[in-house]
């Protein structure tokens, strides 16, 4: 952390002036402090929505053997060339083979073996006549619609000509032996983690989830569903940072509603320290009267807090607490904190993770209205981004209105050298899902 008390110019009448941070030097000064977690060797289902730290090669063939794909009977085609429904050929069964069978019988010239799909060709055969292009062993000379049980002695007649291959899935078709199946980095999700268990790995090397503690801080914060007194309001931004903790990725415990006083702070941050590798607060970073929060983090020593040319989400603080836990404190207003989230927390998370893209896509958008924005601070506004490439803003500049957010599928960033934007213009938006 670089310390947040440097100035950057001082006047004579006023004295210096506190240095103000740009976006994009907040974002570097945190992402520099923080490293993907040590990998672990997780079971798989344990690893799913984590990103894996090694190249996957397969240890053998996928399929591990030639197996049929259909219900029928595994033939050498000679026998069945020129075969009709008024002339079919007509061949002796000598086995059958379900999925799983380990002992084959060897087809020799006039044979055939039931087959079960996924059942291991036998030698001998060169392809699987499928039940509906035989009698099924009836004797009817019609085409059959299942596979009956099994008779001894069975013959077979097989309706038309079977070619070479005909209806077999080849050992290695899928994947060979030696074969990089997946690549660091990658996503586990449901069928990378089938692909794992395909080619037989129970367990996998992965970063594991960051478990976050997100913790709203304020003694006006009554918990959703609590009658709200005069004065006071139910506390969102924990249930908006929990969630998109979990979005990110991370294992998120939320710790609602820690009233402005410091001991009890205090008291809440060392019992959640056990189970952090990362703690995400909102409130009492401005410079209110009543604003402990920022006493009590700096007590520990770590944590700076600084101002940012960007609206909202002008007051941030960063730093470690503990044995190095990253702290970021957010702003209280519901929509400066989960833009806070959006743009420093969430790529914090991400980098944690060990997933390759730590930031949310950055489009460019025909604006549809006017729009202003103060001289100095990048503005984010939220909008509403449409697959035609325009995008609309959603609500005003205010950091309080969380009914606006909640109808936002973007924020559209204004730089801080524009203090006005022309519909028609091209503006870059942030898009806020994948
Ligand atoms: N004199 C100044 N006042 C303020 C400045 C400033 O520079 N000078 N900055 C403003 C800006 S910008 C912001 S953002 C806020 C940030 O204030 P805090 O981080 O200290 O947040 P609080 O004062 O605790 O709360 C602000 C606001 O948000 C509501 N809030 C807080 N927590 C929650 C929650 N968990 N759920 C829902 N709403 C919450 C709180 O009730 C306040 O209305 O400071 C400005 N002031
Ligand atoms: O800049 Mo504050 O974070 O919006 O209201």
């Amino acid at each position: 952390m670089t310390g947040s008390t440097e100035s950057s110019c001082c006047t004579e009448a006023e004295g210096p002036v506190p240095r103000m941070w740009t976006v994009d030097e907040h974002l570097a000064d945190v992402l520099g402090h923080i490293a993907p977690l040590p990998s672990i060797e997780l079971q798989l289902l344990d690893a799913q929505g984590c990103h894996l730290d090694e190249d996957v090669v397969a240890a053998g063939d996928l399929p591990p053997f030639d197996n049929s794909s259909m219900d029928g009977y595994a033939v050498r085609t000679a026998d069945t060339a020129g075969a009709t429904s008024q002339y079919p050929s007509v061949l002796t069964v000598v086995g059958d083979i379900a999925a799983g069978a380990g002992e084959l019988p060897k087809i020799g010239p006039g044979q055939a073996a039931r087959i079960m799909t996924g059942a291991p060709m036998p030698p001998g055969a060169e392809a699987v006549a499928p039940v509906e292009w035989t009698d099924g062993g009836t004797g009817s000379g019609r085409a059959a619609d299942s596979m009956g049980a099994p008779v001894e002695n069975e013959e077979v007649r097989v309706l038309r000509p079977v070619t070479e291959g005909a209806h077999i899935r080849r050992r290695g078709s899928d994947i060979a032996a030696g074969d990089q199946v997946l690549t660091t980095g990658t996503l586990l999700g449901p069928t990378q983690l089938g692909l794992l268990a395909a080619i037989g790995r129970g367990t996998v090397r992965v970063r594991p989830r960051p478990r976050v503690v997100v913790l709203s801080t304020g003694s006006e914060l009554v918990q959703p569903g609590d009658p709200v007194g005069p004065g006071q309001i139910s506390d969102s931004n924990s249930y908006t940072l929990t969630a998109a903790a979990r979005d990110a990725g991370a294992i998120a415990y939320r710790v609602g509603g820690v009233p402005d006083d410091a001991a009890v702070l205090r008291a809440v941050l060392e019992d959640q320290l056990g189970r952090a590798d990362l703690i995400v607060t909102s409130g009492g970073v401005s410079v209110g009267a009543y604003d402990v929060v920022k006493e009590v983090f700096e007590s520990y020593g770590g944590v700076d807090f600084r101002r940012l040319r960007m609206q909202p989400g002008k007051p941030q603080g960063f730093g470690r607490i503990g044995d190095g836990v990253p702290l970021l404190a957010l702003p209280g207003n519901p929509v400066s904190s989960y833009i806070s989230f959006e743009l420093f927390v969430r790529p914090v998370i991400r980098t944690m993770l060990g997933a390759p893209d730590i930031h949310r896509p950055v489009v460019q958008a025909v604006c549809g209205a006017d729009l202003r924005s103060p001289a100095g601070r990048r503005q984010f506004l939220r909008g509403w981004y449409s697959p035609d490439g325009s995008v609309q803003a959603v609500g005003g500049e205010g950091s309080h209105l969380v009914g606006a957010l909640a109808r936002a599928n973007c924020l559209i960033t204004v730089p801080e050298d524009t203090t006005s934007v022309a519909a028609g213009s091209t503006v870059d938006v942030v898009l806020l899902t994948d």
